[in-house]
């Protein structure tokens, strides 16, 4: 219906405008019909000279006027001798410029394009053309239209051009044939696309539906669906089930296809306690690496540094306080082992125990790091302890030159430090995880701090609580809450919360609160606090410090509907004030933002000078300024700018509320957490637990009664498959590595 009312709009390119070689978003001028049209949309590639029949609608632009917004794009090779000029002199080819593309008219005429393709050797009569010359301009040639057919190709399947050139990129000038040979490719790494997209080019080619690629497929997807859940392996009697479920397959045909894959090494498999555990190569060797690295610094001599309990004893006098039994052992430990595990809720004395040990480390002349996976726990990091500290990324420094994320730190290029201190370690995914291992020398010793309470890594594994689990590696757990500490109703909660006691409500001089409220009279609550009653009685700036943290995205307490109305509120529109529509989105400048993906590559300027490139999942920023004509915003992070040029603003989202999965490793200084209509999925321990230990100041839960206790009660931590507390166990059998945890 909706292709029926498009208006169509046919003519000759005549100057492309702006151009986004990544995604295919391109604005170019259009002459056809005695008028020359700005048209702009997702058409792929595009040049000079050639003729075009774009479908779409015609739009007033606030800054620009009037402009075609094309939908589709057909193009066609410039016909006329005018068109291929104007298309040679473009530049799109190789040793072709305007005078060069002057001579080929004049020899060949309006057939020049064909001799291109078909009989390049012809070009080489012309000046400054070589034989190899001639080649490349043919090569380039063909893709240019190899790209085009393509994307006229994928059209059918409803695959919009900017997939196609990713298709087009990843397998090159024979995509057409691979994907005809096996359309599940597409679904596969790195395009991931839809399998119903594979579906329906397997079903153009009578392909059945039981074909081995497809039964591979379908096993695969449901494995790289587990990793995105967190899942390192999957049982393999679920991953047959779920797979044959998905695909309306018999279990007997997968387990056929699974076998293949396994003798291929396609898959992996482990066998553990429980049974027989299906893995994506890349993950368990990832799994493998972290438990021999780990194996291999337990099994190395144990540190004896000289007169340690006489210098606990002099930083305690330096403090004007005594370490905790737990702290004095952690601190030994740390100095002896070549692997310690610190743990514990807030409040009970781990950056304290970390100072103690850095102070010690220093004294020792040795060379420590100290980092984080996140900016924001780096940064806090730093704060605390008063030292260098940076996320794991930048310990690493991402490479990111081939467009894939490698680190210019690894086994080739190690780093030179005798002690890593990784914190938030309850967010570091086995793959970072096992990066950062193959940076370090082996010699190397690491203490990994963390709360095993708080929600495991986005990405997957949980190697903090596995590496408790296994009992292999040397661990002190403190659980005493200091009595300044104690003094915080945030801190009292937060334990009780662990400790499966009811929440103690609060009084006027506290800093947490439940306020009682549902549905939508919850969500007007959340936002009469943010933009009034916490500013008006604590003085917080309702942007900069208050975060409303949801457990959900969707109903009338979820961030989509809060970030609604909180933009509303808080940065209305206004007519000097620039905006910027992305995809659902309104941009404003002024709005507080948030990264959502990790991007390698994103450019930024710090005050003073600096330069650096990424932002990663989790950053948060507001809008500083925005640029209309190329639909570019800028971005400040702390004291970073970020320029996001318009096919990036699809990382950013509006920030006034995130879910609380979002905001591991940040602390906020008041949190407000809206627990009422929490899906069952969500509704759980860690994440409540989670969300309100991001407080720092003052913390408000509103919401149900039932929906907190509800969520306080289900200590069904999501389960996550993975085996590193097995191969740990493997590796260090009990005499090895054993240690009781305190
Ligand atoms: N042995 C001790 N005696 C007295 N006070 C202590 C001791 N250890 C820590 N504290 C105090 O307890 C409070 C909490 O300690 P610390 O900040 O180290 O805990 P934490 O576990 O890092 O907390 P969080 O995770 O919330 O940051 C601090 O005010 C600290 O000075």
């Amino acid at each position: 219906m909706e292709q029926q009312e498009l208006e169509t709009l046919e003519g000759t390119v005549e100057d492309i405008i702006f151009e986004n070689t990544d995604n295919g978003y391109m604005v170019f001028e259009v002459s056809g019909g005695g008028a020359l049209t700005v048209v702009c949309g997702v058409v792929g590639e595009l040049h000079v000279g050639e003729s075009v029949v774009c479908r779409g609608r015609y739009e007033n632009h606030a800054a620009y006027g009037r402009q075609f917004h094309a939908q589709e794009c057909e193009t066609d090779m410039p016909k006329d001798m005018e068109a291929v000029y104007a298309f040679l002199a473009s530049g799109s080819l190789p040793y072709i410029g305007a005078s060069t593309a002057n001579k080929i008219i004049q020899k060949f005429g309006a057939s020049a394009l064909d001799i291109i393709a078909n009989d390049p050797g012809q070009l080489t009569t012309i000046r400054g053309i070589t034989a190899d010359k001639a080649d490349r301009i043919q090569q380039e040639f063909k893709r240019m239209f190899g790209m085009r057919e393509l994307i006229a190709y994928l059209a059918q399947f409803e695959i919009s051009p900017r997939r196609a050139m990713e298709v087009f990129r990843v397998f090159g000038p024979g995509a057409a044939q691979a994907i005809a040979a096996n359309p599940y490719l597409l679904c596969g790494e790195p395009l991931q696309l839809d399998f119903r997209h594979a579906d329906s080019i397997a079903q153009y080619y009578q392909m059945e539906g039981d074909c081995v690629q497809r039964l591979e497929a379908a096993l695969l997807r449901t494995l790289r669906h587990n990793a995105n859940n967190g899942h390192t392996c999957v049982p393999r009697v679920q991953l047959l089930e779920t797979a044959s479920a998905f695909i309306h397959q018999p279990r007997e045909k997968l387990e056929i296809a699974l076998d293949h894959c396994l003798e291929d090494g396609i898959l992996r498999q482990r066998k553990y306690a429980g049974g027989d555990y299906i893995y994506l190569p890349d993950l368990l060797d990832a799994e493998e690496t972290i438990a021999h690295r780990l194996a291999l610094l337990m099994k190395k001599s144990p540190e004896k540094p000289r007169g340690l309990e006489k210098s606990i004893q002099v930083l305690e006098l330096a403090q004007g306080f005594a370490y905790a039994p737990e702290q004095k052992e952690a601190i030994r430990k740390a100095m002896t082992e070549n692997c310690l595990v610190l743990t514990g809720g807030p409040g009970t004395g781990k950056t304290t125990t970390v100072n103690a040990i850095l102070q010690l480390l220093e004294q020792q002349a040795e060379r420590v790091a100290l980092c984080a996976p996140t900016g924001r726990a780096a940064k806090r990091l730093g704060e605390l302890t008063g030292r260098k500290a940076s996320t794991i990324h930048r310990l690493l420094e991402v490479d990111y030159s081939g467009g894939v994320l490698q680190f210019i730190h690894n086994e080739k290029n190690l780093l030179r430090y005798d002690v890593v201190i990784l914190d938030e370690m309850s967010m570091v995914d086995v793959k970072l995880f096992q990066s950062l291992l193959a940076a370090l020398r082996y010699s190397c010793r690491i203490i990994l701090v963390g709360d095993s309470d708080q929600l495991p890594s986005v990405g997957p594994g949980n190697i903090l609580g596995e590496v408790i689990k296994s009992g292999r590696i040397p661990t002190v757990c403190l659980n005493r809450i200091f009595r300044q500490a104690e003094q915080s109703l945030i801190v009292k909660n937060a334990h009780n919360v662990v400790g499966g006691r009811p929440l103690q409500k609060g009084g006027r001089e506290d800093d947490f609160f439940f306020l009682e409220a549902d549905g939508d009279a919850c969500r007007r609550l959340v936002c009469e606090l943010v933009t009034t009653r916490l500013p008006r009685s604590y003085g917080f700036d309702p942007i900069r410090d208050i975060q409303v943290l949801c457990p959900t995205k969707l109903g009338p307490c979820g961030t989509q509907a809060l970030n609604v109305e909180l933009q509303q509120l808080l940065n209305p529109p206004e007519k000097s004030k620039p905006q910027l529509q992305s995809a659902a989105r309104v941009f404003r400048v002024g709005d507080k933002v948030m990264q959502v993906r990790n991007n390698y590559e994103i450019v930024w300027h710090r005050d003073g000078g600096e330069q650096g490139v990424g932002a990663y999942n989790g950053d948060i920023g507001i809008v500083e300024s925005i640029n209309l004509r190329d639909r570019s915003m800028v971005v400040r992070m702390d004291d970073r700018r970020l320029v996001y040029p318009a096919e990036n603003l699809g990382e950013l989202e509006i920030a006034y509320a995130i879910t609380v999965h979002k905001s591991q490793g940040s602390e906020f200084p008041a949190v407000i957490l809206p627990a009422a209509q929490v899906p069952v999925r969500l509704c759980y321990r860690n994440l409540f637990y989670t969300g309100i230990t991001r407080a720092k100041r003052l913390c408000i839960v509103t919401g149900r009664r039932d929906t907190v206790n509800a969520m306080m009660a289900n200590i069904r931590q999501n389960r996550r498959y993975s085996g590193l507390c097995e191969l740990l166990t493997d590796e260090l059998p009990p005499e090895q590595g054993a240690l009781p945890q305190s």
